[in-house]
C-alpha cells in the first residue's frame, strides 16, 4: 500500500448495553521474590515455588532464576508473579521482539500478546509441544510427542518466519477514556501507549494509529486481508451495527473467500492455507466416502468444507454447520461450485441432536460412513456435542483445536467412548504468544 494513502476509518459497531467488567488489576506494590523456574505451565506462564507454594510466573524461562514482583496472592494454593530482573539468564533467552513488553519495563506498562516474544523461536515451538503432550497425556491419557512446525513460508507471503513477527492480519486496539490509542496490558484491561505493533503484518503495523486520539470509541479494528486494501475500523461499543456490513476477500492457494469485514478468518497470514493442507493430509482416503453425509462443524465461511471438497472433487457431500448467519449466507455462495455443499446456520449441539432424533436408517448409515471436521472456538466442542457425534458414530473426525487443554479433554472423552487418536500435527500459527494450534485425526474402533 502507498504509504500516503488515507487509511479507512469507519464507525462499524453500536455501543453495548452492558460493558463487561473490568479485571482487577495486577498489584504493583506486591513483594519482590527470587525464584527457579521449573517449567511451563497453560497460558504463557512458567512454574516456580516460593517456600512450597506454586508460583505463576510470566516473563520467565524453565532453568532459570529470576527477581519477580507478586501481582496476585488472591488465592490459597497459588500466587501469581512478573519477573522484573532476570538473575540467571536461560540460553534460550533473546532481545524482546516487542521492545515494549521487555522485562525492562515495568510489569504494568508491558504490552499482552507477545509472552513468548523474549524466547528463542525453536525453544518457544518446543515450550508449546511440553502444553501439548502434558494435557494429552493428563487429560487424554495419551503419550504421544509433539513436533510444532512453523507455518511454511511458501504458504505465508512477506511473513517474516524467523522471528515470528509480521503475522497479524487482525488486530484491536483499546481506546481510553481520554481518546488514546493502545494495547492492554498484559494481564489487565488498562490501556498501555506503544510506539510499534511488531506481530502485525507490514501495511498493518504502517497503518495502526499509535499517536493519534479517537475519542468517544472504544476500541479500533485493523484487518488486512489477503486481497485489497487494510482498513481502520473504529469501534463504539460490543456489538455490530445493524444494516449493511462491509464484506472483504481472502485468498487461499486460487480459491477465494468472501465474509464479512468483521467476520472470523484464521488470523495468521499463512494459517488458512496451513489448515487448508493440514485437513487435506489428515482425512484418511481409506476412510473417506464422498458420498456420506460428510460435515464441517463450526465451518465458518467454508475453508474447510473447500479444503476437502479440493482434495475429493467436484462430488463431495458435506454440510457446514456454522452459528452465525452472515458466515453461513457466506459459506453457501463460497462453496457454491460444489452440487453436494450445503451450508446450514444452527449451533453445533442442537444440530447434531436434531440430526439424531430426525435422521432414518439411510441417512444413519451415511453418517456412519462420514467424515466428520471439526473446529471449535477455544472452548473446544465439550462433553454434549463429543457425545452427540459419538452417537452417531462417523469414520473418522479431523480436530481443528486451538486450545490444548479443551482439546486434550475432548480426545479423553471420545477416547472414553470409542474412538483413538490416529495422528496428531501441530502448528506454531501464533508466533511469540503462548498460543499454539493442533489438528488430529481419531477414528472410530468400535
Ligand atoms: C475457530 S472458528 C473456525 C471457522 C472456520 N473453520 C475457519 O477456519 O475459518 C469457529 C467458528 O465456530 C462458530 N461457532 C462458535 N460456537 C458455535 C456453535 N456452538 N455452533 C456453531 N458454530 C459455532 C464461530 O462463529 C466461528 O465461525
Amino acid at each position: 500500500m502507498p504509504e500516503n494513502r488515507r487509511p479507512r476509518r469507519t464507525g462499524g459497531r453500536k455501543p453495548s448495553r452492558s460493558p463487561r467488567p473490568t479485571p482487577k488489576p495486577p498489584a504493583t506494590d506486591g513483594p519482590v521474590i527470587e525464584l527457579e523456574v521449573e517449567r511451563v505451565a497453560h497460558g504463557g506462564v512458567f512454574v516456580a515455588r516460593h517456600e512450597g507454594r506454586v508460583v505463576f510466573v510470566a516473563d520467565a524461562i524453565p532453568g532459570e532464576r529470576v527477581a519477580a514482583r507478586v501481582s496476585d496472592q488472591a488465592k490459597e494454593k497459588f500466587w501469581r508473579a512478573e519477573t522484573v530482573e532476570v538473575l540467571e539468564a536461560s540460553p534460550d533467552r533473546r532481545e524482546h521482539v516487542w521492545a515494549e513488553a521487555s522485562v525492562d519495563r515495568a510489569p504494568e506498562l508491558r504490552p499482552g500478546g507477545a509472552e513468548f516474544g523474549h524466547i528463542r523461536m525453536e525453544r518457544q515451538r518446543a515450550l508449546k509441544g511440553e502444553v501439548l503432550r502434558d494435557a494429552l497425556a493428563r487429560m487424554a491419557g495419551v503419550e504421544v510427542g509433539v513436533e510444532v512446525a512453523p507455518v511454511d513460508p511458501a504458504l505465508a507471503e512477506g511473513v517474516s518466519v524467523d522471528d515470528g513477527t509480521g503475522w497479524r492480519t487482525r488486530m484491536r486496539l483499546h481506546v481510553g477514556a481520554d481518546g488514546r490509542v493502545g494495547p492492554y496490558a498484559a494481564r489487565s484491561h488498562s490501556i498501555v501507549p506503544v510506539t510499534s505493533v511488531p506481530l502485525a503484518v507490514a501495511e498493518l503495523a504502517a497503518l495502526a494509529p499509535l499517536g493519534d486520539r479517537f475519542p468517544g470509541a472504544t476500541a479500533i479494528d485493523l484487518v488486512a486481508p489477503s486481497a485489497g486494501d487494510p482498513a481502520i475500523v473504529m469501534v463504539e461499543g460490543d456489538r455490530p451495527a445493524r444494516g449493511s456490513r462491509p464484506t472483504i476477500e481472502e485468498r487461499v492457494g486460487d480459491r477465494s473467500f468472501r465474509l464479512d469485514r468483521d467476520g472470523f478468518w484464521q488470523v495468521h497470514r499463512g494459517a488458512a492455507a496451513t489448515l487448508t493442507r493440514a485437513v487435506q493430509e489428515l482425512v484418511d482416503d481409506d476412510l473417506f466416502d464422498p458420498r456420506a453425509a460428510n460435515h464441517d462443524l463450526y465451518g465458518g465461511v467454508g475453508l474447510l468444507a473447500a479444503a476437502v471438497g479440493d482434495r475429493f472433487g467436484e462430488t463431495v457431500r458435506i454440510t457446514t454447520v456454522e452459528s452465525d448467519a452472515r458466515a453461513t449466507e457466506h459459506a453457501g455462495a463460497n462453496l457454491s461450485e460444489w452440487l453436494g455443499a450445503r451450508a446450514v446456520t444452527a449451533r453445533v449441539d442442537r444440530y447434531l441432536a436434531e440430526l439424531e432424533a430426525g435422521s432414518g436408517a439411510a441417512e444413519r448409515a451415511r453418517l456412519r460412513d462420514a467424515t466428520i471436521v471439526l473446529d471449535p472456538p477455544r472452548a473446544g466442542a465439550g462433553r454434549e456435542v463429543v457425545e452427540r457425534l459419538v452417537e452417531l458414530h462417523p469414520r473418522q473426525l479431523v480436530y481443528v483445536a486451538c486450545d490444548p487443554v479443551a482439546f486434550a479433554r475432548d480426545v479423553g472423552l471420545f477416547r472414553e467412548r470409542g474412538y483413538e487418536l490416529d495422528e496428531l500435527r501441530a502448528y506454531d500459527l501464533f508466533p511469540n504468544t503462548h498460543h499454539v494450534e493442533a489438528v488430529a485425526r481419531l477414528r472410530a474402533i468400535v
